[in-house]
């Protein structure tokens, strides 16, 4: 991997691209904004930064215990400021918790300071990739099936303003969905410059 060079005009990466904008991937739990983000970042050679992996880490503490000691709303203010500050610090790929482009706030600072890209999937599709790990507070209810189909229904009208949108389904894997997310971002040579 070539050698990554900050300056004000964007990320130069390897492969011949350069990075003008965060590319901000926002979506469901299990989309796979952590899984696809962190192998787009290594594909491009550029910054990879998870905003739940932040927010842990700043906190020493995991995301569940986050939920149960002091609560979503407080987990939701640590997650605007978390997104705001590497918005700034750093132009990368930033895979965001499936909550964070709910709030007004955090979705006006996105689309100001980086574009977004939804990953979209089927109910099912997410309930396979969730359903077996328990590191999802939301999640920890009585039927969680139905409160991830809840939340769904609430959440895809917001997800649809996202800039660009990349699909998987069952069948697609972590790479070919690095490439639909470069495809999506072809249309776009303000964010990602091919040289
Ligand atoms: N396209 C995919 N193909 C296969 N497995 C996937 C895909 N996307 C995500 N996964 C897997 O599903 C699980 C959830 O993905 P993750 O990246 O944590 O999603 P998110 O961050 O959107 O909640 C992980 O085990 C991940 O490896
Ligand atoms: O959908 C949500 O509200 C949440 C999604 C999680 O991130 P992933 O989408 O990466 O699982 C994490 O931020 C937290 O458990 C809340
Ligand atoms: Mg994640």
């Amino acid at each position: 991997m070539s050698e990554i060079k900050h300056n004000t005009s964007g990320t130069e990466a390897g492969a011949g691209f350069v990075l003008h904008k965060t590319v901000v991937l926002v979506g469901m739990m299990g989309a796979g904004k952590t899984a696809v983000g962190r192998a787009l970042a290594a594909r491009l050679g550029v910054p990879f930064l998870d905003s739940d992996a932040e927010i842990e880490s700043a906190a020493n503490m995991t995301i569940p215990e986050i939920f149960e000691r002091d609560g979503e709303p407080f987990f939701r203010g640590k997650e605007s400021q978390v997104i705001g500050r590497l918005l700034d610090e750093e132009k990368g790929i930033l895979s965001t918790g499936g909550g964070a482009f709910l709030a007004e706030r955090n979705r006006t600072m996105i689309s100001e300071r980086g574009v977004s890209v939804w990953l979209r999937a089927d109910l099912e599709v997410l309930w396979n990739r969730v359903k077996h790990k328990d590191t999802r507070p939301l999640l920890r209810t009585v039927d969680p099936y139905a409160t991830l189909r809840n939340l769904y229904e609430q959440r895809v009208p917001i997800y649809a303003q996202a800039d660009l949108i990349a699909e998987s389904d069952g069948e697609t894997s972590i790479d070919n969905m690095v490439n639909r997310v470069l495809d999506a971002l072809a249309t776009r040579p303000d964010v990602l410059e091919q040289k």
